[in-house]
């Protein structure tokens, strides 16, 4: 941290954590009944209800197939469901073990589930899979699955833009947003050890305004009246309407705005510096007072951004967001900015880790049996088979082998009654798709996009709180599989 001069944060899901029960449940009735009303889906789907801890974030939509996939590090299907029916081996392998050319996955016959606000429309999807597959009277011949998919994804994102959500959310924030009294210490701890601290939120001005007057006051707003700007006060610059990760490509001409806080009226800029009106009143802000005060505003790009904190090197800049490819992939791999991804669902995934440990490790230890006596038994095999070994040699090595087949049974024993009691264990983080950041033994996909875009990641972004401003966080060692047992403590 000693050479990070600027910290910024995203807003929505990063310091802003929802409800998902609430936030999400509200954004899945939105989109049903823009489906119903707007796009002549059936009345039937109104009465369906939403199971929000269903979905998770790494998954992956087939929109052809109507599928839903979670897949390992190296894009192996391993869980796949065709709705909510899990797919059999057979049909997963022929669908996805076979084809000579690997897939990638990614859009536009994919779509990702890379972020929270992902949940509903990934389990709205499903629903109208098998609704689709058990009434075909009630879903016209043309609408297949991908184009079901499209439906969802334009009705929740004008849930997004016409207020559905957010005007709900405005009325009632402590219904939608958790209270977190630890961001306002974390916010002036930062400041006080003399970085610069910035907001690039992809909201707008009126929405921002609203969360984080909740989040630094825990106020619930009564009308527009009870709104101020203290919070300001915790920020250099805010920019709201950023539409990253647009805002961090460097092609990036986009205009930015100055937002006057009190009326959300747009001003234009050139570079960030205030232009007035033709025949309109100069601006007010004294040179002084700019400086100074927190400056809102909207659009723009990462060279208006650096400019405005006077940011010399993108590496002195730490960024920390929820959404692996709008906020971490590009503003790491275009520009280096240093990055923090918040995973909420580390929390439960560290503390069943520690529930499970023991049983990990017996299981470790007995595949590790498993393979010597494996390697024993195929060596003696291989003896008996093809080596020239003398009569009563020949005796030795097959009681030998009689021996190690026996403890071969023992140990397959012991080791398929761990690993049945680690996959009823291991359900425990999720009932249908297993832990968040496993696939089976592998890493899974998110996992494997953690560690290569998140320079650090945890679990709730006050955790920056914990440790002091200018520590230093030290990579964790990578180790090849020689080194394993080696090295490894
Ligand atoms: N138009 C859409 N907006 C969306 C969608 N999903 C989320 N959102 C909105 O984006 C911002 C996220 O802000 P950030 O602070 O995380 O950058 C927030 O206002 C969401 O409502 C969508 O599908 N379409
Ligand atoms: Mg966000």
């Amino acid at each position: 941290m000693k050479n990070i001069v600027a910290v910024g944060f995203d807003m929505d899901y990063t310091l802003a954590q929802y409800k998902a029960e609430t936030f999400e449940s509200l954004a899945y009735a939105g989109t049903i009944r823009k489906l119903v009303y707007d796009l002549g889906y059936s009345e039937e789907l109104l009465s369906w209800s939403f199971d929000w801890k269903y979905m998770v974030r790494g998954l992956v939509l087939d929109k052809k197939r109507g599928n839903i996939l979670k897949m390992d590090r190296h894009k192996y299907v391993k869980v796949a469901y065709h709705g909510f029916k899990e797919l059999s081996k057979d049909d997963k392998v022929e669908t996805y073990g076979n084809t000579l050319v690997r897939d990638s996955f990614d859009e536009p016959d994919y779509a990702l589930i890379d972020t929270l606000f992902s949940l509903a429309e990934a389990y709205l999807f499903a629903q109208l899979v098998d609704f689709k597959d058990n009434n075909p009277d009630k879903v016209p011949e043309d609408i297949d699955y991908a184009r079901m998919y499209k439906d969802v994804r334009a009705a929740v994102d004008l849930c997004h833009r016409d207020g559905t959500l957010k005007q709900m959310v405005a009325k009632d924030p402590e219904r939608y947003i958790n209270v977190d009294t630890s961001i306002l210490p974390m916010l002036k701890m930062l400041r006080d050890s003399g970085r610069s601290t910035f907001l690039v939120t992809n909201s707008l001005w009126d929405y921002t305004n609203v969360v984080m007057n909740f989040l630094c006051n825990s106020s619930v707003p009564d009308g527009d009246q009870n709104l101020n700007f203290d919070w300001l006060q915790y920020f250099d610059v805010v920019i709201t309407g950023s539409a990253k990760p647009g805002f961090f490509h460097d092609d990036n001409r986009a205009n930015l705005f100055e937002v006057d806080a009190k009326s959300g009226m747009l001003l234009n800029t050139d570079n960030g510096s205030p232009m007035p009106q033709v025949g309109g009143a100069s601006l007010a802000l004294s040179p002084t007072k700019l400086a100074k005060s927190c400056r809102v505003f909207q659009g723009g790009n990462v060279r208006h951004l650096h400019k405005l904190l006077s940011i010399e090197s993108s590496s002195q800049v730490l960024y920390v967001g929820d959404h692996i490819y709008g906020d971490i992939l590009r503003s790491k791999k275009a520009l280096g900015w240093r990055t923090m991804l918040v995973v909420p669902e580390l929390e439960r995934e560290v503390e069943l880790l520690w529930e499970l440990r023991k049983t990990r490790k017996e299981l470790q230890e007995l595949r590790n049996e498993r393979n010597v006596i494996e390697d024993k038994i195929h060596h003696l095999k291989w003896s008996l088979k093809f080596e020239d070994v003398e009569a009563d040699e020949k005796d030795r090595l097959s009681g030998e082998l009689h021996q190690l087949e026996g403890e071969r049974e023992r140990v397959r024993l012991s080791h398929q009654d761990a690993l049945r009691e680690c996959h009823r264990q291991v359900l425990q983080f999720h009932g249908v798709w297993g832990q968040l950041m496993k696939t089976g033994y592998q890493n899974s996909r998110f996992a494997h996009q953690v560690e290569r875009f998140a320079c650090l990641y945890s679990s709730q972004v006050t955790n920056l709180s914990l440790y002091s401003p200018d520590k230093y966080y030290r990579p964790s060692e990578d180790f090849m599989p020689h080194e394993f047992g080696i090295v490894c403590l």
